[in-house]
């Protein structure tokens, strides 16, 4: 069936003002990574064994095998195809479905490559890279997530046999939520309280063999099993997050990960010249990791969201001729815009992150560790910000797609239900964003005693000037420099910080005022995590980008990303007297003109993503438009359509009908 709504896309691309090719370059970074990406997109959406629009009808058990299908066929044809390991890791992104691969190449082997001696990765890191072993990653515990000090397992060295003990002791004890642990890993890097000689040591990862490489069944002393159904159809229930207990279970004494402590044969216990929080690195890796992933993931909701209301018309004509899109209501762009420039804004901040965290590794092998805190309240505060804002996102992009977007074939809820656990999962986000703001207070008091900050910090040396300066904006047009936008931003987090740093010495302790002040501290962390990433939005449009009109698009979103977030936070900006009113207004103003100015080009910048339909899996976000033919074709797929009667009518209906004749007849 032709529908007319498919024209609207061919007539929304036909308006764009710059070089769609070349946007869709700078988007992944490279003509290499963006040639890779592509190909493995492509490869995945034209194999029928990665089909995913029945995941959401099927159940529990169905869908797990069907996860464990799809795995061992990206492990297949990664090697059937002899891909890279940045061509597999693609490969496994496009499936689009999660599963212990995640945890195995995500968590296990950056564990044992973080946190393993030369000879231990020798030992493992060949067993993982060929699958021979599938592994996890066991922190958190029944009765502890965020709270890694508290974690209660054992690890008890006996040096009688040369061996630790890994004990769980009570049921709060219990490993609980790790991926791949439930029903598939064979191995785990397990987290557990170092005991030697009668004394504790603190946490450190160990790694045991939970199943039998035979016959998969769990060894001796380990009780294990899948933690049960979570949020959402289909979503996060294709993994197999699990428990475990450790009945007194024996490894050998190198099955412990011994890069920055040692237990020798006598049970001494050696620690190297290194921060013990080298011991969380792992974290800090996948934070990184997750940054990124956001940026995919809001531009997947944004993408259905715009190419839908390009189609979607509304009201605007009384006498049935052609009614407005609801793209064209600024109120449905002042809600769509922003989030289209906050996926452009996490992409670019997600690349410079991987810039950090290689910098900081480079360092960490040469043992600098000055650059560590800043990395880790990095990583804690970008990871915490972009995936609130994304989750949240994904939700308001369901609204932005009215009734139609409540439906699983819209793709939106099972995005945001498969989504959603990142604000919590690899540290929850508040707990994350006071890590933060622990960094920031310490870097405004030693700036009182002359210590001159640096990094993300930077803009904090200039105290005077951000604890005086008045805004400069006189007209909408002066929001569109970029050091009026930066100022604003800068001086807002400075003050912030600055007013924590006071109230909390006027404690009696500084953790008793850091624990009544943490609402102002979370404010002021999310603060300065703004300015990290408008400042490097800013950075980006300053560069040489090639492409007609590219620039000009992108310095159109860093100024809606930066402008709707003064609009947002403006009690902030102005309690704290960066900003008047008045120039709120001509912020807001400005913001307006832009929204009118990214509108031609709102669908263009969503194709720019290059996401095939398989990935997108949405009736709504479809490239050719063919959004209610497709809507009707997949409700008749439906499992209740397959009969036009409905099992259950003969128990069920029929005899409640016959009640209500039986009574209409008294
Ligand atoms: C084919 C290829 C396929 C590829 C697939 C791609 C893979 C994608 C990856 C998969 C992604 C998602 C899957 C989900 C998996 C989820 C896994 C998990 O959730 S694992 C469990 C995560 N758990 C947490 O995050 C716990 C959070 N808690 C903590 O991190 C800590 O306990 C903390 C920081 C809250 C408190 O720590 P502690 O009690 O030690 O702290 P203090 O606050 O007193 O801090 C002391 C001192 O240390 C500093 N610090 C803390 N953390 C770090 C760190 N990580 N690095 C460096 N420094 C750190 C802190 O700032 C303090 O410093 P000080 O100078 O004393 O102020
Ligand atoms: C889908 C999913 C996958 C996961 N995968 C793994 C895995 O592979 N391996 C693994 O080890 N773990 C995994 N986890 C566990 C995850 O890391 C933890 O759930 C997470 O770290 C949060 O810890 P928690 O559950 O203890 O939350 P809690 O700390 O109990 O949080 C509960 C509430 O208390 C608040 N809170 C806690 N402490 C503070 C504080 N100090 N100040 C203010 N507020 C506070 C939090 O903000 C939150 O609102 C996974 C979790 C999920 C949901």
């Amino acid at each position: 069936m032709v529908v007319a709504s498919v024209d609207n896309l061919a007539d929304e691309r036909s308006k764009a003002q710059f070089d769609v090719g070349a946007m869709k370059i700078v988007w992944a970074g490279s003509k290499h990574v963006f040639d890779v990406t592509d190909r493995m997109a492509r490869i995945v959406a034209s194999d029928p064994e990665f089909r995913k629009d029945n995941r959401t009808t099927l159940g529990r058990k169905e869908l797990f095998k069907n996860t464990l299908r799809k795995m061992a066929h990206v492990v297949k044809r990664a090697n059937e195809l002899r891909l890279t390991e940045e061509e597999a890791s693609k490969l496994r992104f496009f499936v689009d479905e999660p599963g212990y691969l995640d945890l195995h190449w995500g968590m296990f082997v950056p564990a044992i490559k973080g946190q393993g001696t030369e000879e231990q990765q020798e030992k493992w890191l060949p067993l993982a890279s060929r699958m021979e072993i599938i592994g996890c990653y066991a922190q958190t515990e029944l009765g502890h997530g965020s709270n890694v000090q508290g974690l209660e397992t054992t690890a008890t060295f006996d040096p009688k046999t040369d061996e630790f003990i890994i004990h769980s002791p009570s049921l709060t004890s219990y490993k609980w939520w790790p991926g791949g642990l439930g029903k598939v890993s064979t191995h785990v890097v397990v987290y557990a309280r170092l005991v030697s000689g009668g004394q504790e040591h603190g946490i450190y990862g160990f790694i045991v063999q939970l199943r039998s490489l035979d016959d998969h069944t769990p060894l001796p002393g380990i009780i294990i099993g899948d933690i049960g159904t979570k949020f959402g159809s289909g979503a996060y229930n294709t993994m197999d997050n699990g428990f475990v207990c450790f009945n007194r279970v024996r490894i050998p004494r190198n099955h412990m990960l011994m890069r920055f402590c040692q237990v020798t044969r006598e049970g001494n216990v050696c620690l190297s010249d290194v921060p013990k929080q080298m011991v969380y690195g792992t974290m800090v890796y996948v934070r990184q990791t997750i940054v990124s992933d956001a940026s995919w993931a809001l531009s997947r909701a944004v993408c259905i969201a715009v190419r839908y209301s390009a189609i979607r018309r509304q009201f605007g004509s009384q006498d049935r001729g052609i009614e407005t899109q609801v793209l064209d209501y600024k109120t449905q762009q002042s809600r769509l815009f922003p989030l289209l420039a906050s996926a452009y804004a996490f992409r670019f901040v997600g690349e410079w992150l991987k810039w950090l965290y290689a910098d900081v590794t480079e360092r960490l092998q040469a043992n600098d560790f000055s650059t560590l805190p800043e990395a880790h309240a990095c990583t804690a505060g970008l990871k915490s910000l972009t995936t609130s804002v994304t989750a949240d996102a994904i939700e308001e992009c369901r609204k932005l797609c009215g009734g139609h977007g409540y439906l699983c074939s819209s793709g939106l809820p099972e995005l945001f239900a498969v989504y959603v656990p990142a604000c919590t999962y690899e540290g929850d986000n508040v707990v994350l964003l006071l890590q933060v703001a622990r960094f920031l207070v310490k870097t405004v008091s030693r700036l009182a005693a002359g210590k001159k900050p640096v990094g993300t910090t930077t803009y904090m040396g200039n105290a005077e000037h951000l604890m005086q300066c008045k805004s400069s904006a006189s007209s909408p047009e002066d929001w569109l420099k970029p050091s009026v936008v930066l100022e604003a931003f800068e001086a807002r987090a400075f003050r912030l910080a600055v007013a924590c740093a006071r109230d909390i010495s006027k404690f009696s302790t500084p953790e008793a005022g850091f624990a009544e002040l943490s609402i102002d501290l979370v404010e002021a962390a999310i603060a300065h995590c703004e300015v990290i990433v408008v400042s490097r939005f800013i950075e980006k449009v300053q560069q040489d980008i090639p492409g007609d009109g590219v620039k000009e698009q992108l310095q159109i979103l860093c100024f809606i990303y930066a402008l709707h977030l003064i609009h947002k936070h403006s009690g902030e900006f102005l309690s704290t007297g960066c900003i008047t009113p008045e120039q709120a207004t001509l912020a807001n103003e400005q913001l307006r003109t832009l929204y009118g100015q990214v509108r031609p080009n709102a669908v263009s910048l969503v194709d720019a993503f290059n996401y095939t339909d398989h990935y997108l899996g949405s009736a709504l976000g479809r490239y050719d438009g063919n959004v209610y033919a497709t809507l009707y074709a997949q409700a008749l797929r439906d499992p209740l359509n397959d009969t036009v009667v409905p099992d259950g009518y003969e128990e069920f209906i029929r005899p409640v009908l016959k009640q209500t004749m039986r009574l209409s007849r008294l």
